[in-house]
């Protein structure tokens, strides 16, 4: 998907990212028809291999963005570059159907792209192995933990091989310690798949610790008023938050986010 200003395909700008950049926002802004001016000018590239967390005030637009990115919202200015279909979209909410079992849930996507019953099978017990869950494809959701049911979420939307990952707060409602071995978890899928990743969370910690960069928006409407570079390489442990460059950097981070209130 690569579309101009106005919105309309730009055909020509298919082979637009040949340094892997799968998404370009430029002067991205966003009105509201209520009049809410959300986003402001925001300017964010994320290229294969990098994991960009987005942090801001409550409100500042970060979901909006992420909806942007998705093509679930219009932007009202700038341009946006979206260069693949295999986008990945997981919400902060597991958005489970109740009545299907995790395995049924998990082939949902691939279900309505009309994928053959044995690949998308197949496809669905490779993402519930990578997410942990095996041996709870045939529960239903309302049999799983919460932690569990964002798992079943996450492997859903990775039967869709995303190469644009969107991850809009997904483990904001889950316990400390189940957090921490999710974003563990994920930092392992994001090693093995090598996605472009964006993922919004109101957790400076966790932005340090899944991300190669962390982006800080300002107040609505939301501009970027930074962007810290993460120096620790990909095999991160959870003693690295005990670490002191981890915590100074999560330091400047909370000082910018401050500033930026
Ligand atoms: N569809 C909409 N129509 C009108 N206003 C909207 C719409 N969606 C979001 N907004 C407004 O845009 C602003 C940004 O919302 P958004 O959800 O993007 O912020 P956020 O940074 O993700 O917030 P939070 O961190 O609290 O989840 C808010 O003031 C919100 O009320």
């Amino acid at each position: 998907m690569s579309t101009t200003a106005t919105g309309a395909p730009a055909a020509a700008e298919q082979d637009w990212a040949p340094d892997g950049t799968l998404l370009r926002m430029r002067e991205v802004d966003m009105h509201f028809g209520n009049g809410v001016h959300a986003v402001d000018a925001v300017d964010l590239a994320v290229r294969r291999g990098e994991f960009v967390s987005l942090v801001g005030p409550s409100g500042c637009g970060k979901s909006t963005l992420l909806r942007i990115a998705a093509g679930l919202e219009s932007r009202t200015g700038g341009s946006m570059h979206v260069s693949t279909d295999a986008i990945g979209y997981v919400f902060q909410d597991p958005t489970l159907l109740p009545w299907r079992t995790v395995l049924a849930n998990v082939e949902l996507c691939t279900q309505l792209q009309h994928v053959g019953k044995a690949e998308r099978r197949r496809k669905a017990l490779d993402a519930i192995d990578m997410v942990g869950l095996r041996g709870f494809e045939e529960n239903y959701p309302s049999q799983l933990s919460g932690g569990m049911k964002m798992r079943a979420s996450l492997a859903r939307a990775l039967t869709l091989d995303p190469e644009l990952f969107l991850f809009d707060e997904p483990f904001g409602a889950i316990d400390e310690i189940t957090r921490e071995r999710l974003n563990g978890e994920l930092l392992r899928i994001f090693r093995a798949q090598r996605f472009a990743g964006v993922f919004v969370t109101h957790s400076i910690a966790e932005a340090v610790f899944l991300s190669t960069r962390v982006v800080v928006m300002s107040a609505r409407p939301g501009r970027v008023v930074g962007s810290f570079d993460v120096p620790f390489d990909g095999h991160r442990e959870p003693a690295l938050r005990a670490d002191a460059a981890f915590a100074r950097l999560t330091g400047e981070i909370g000082e910018c986010l401050r500033d930026a209130a």
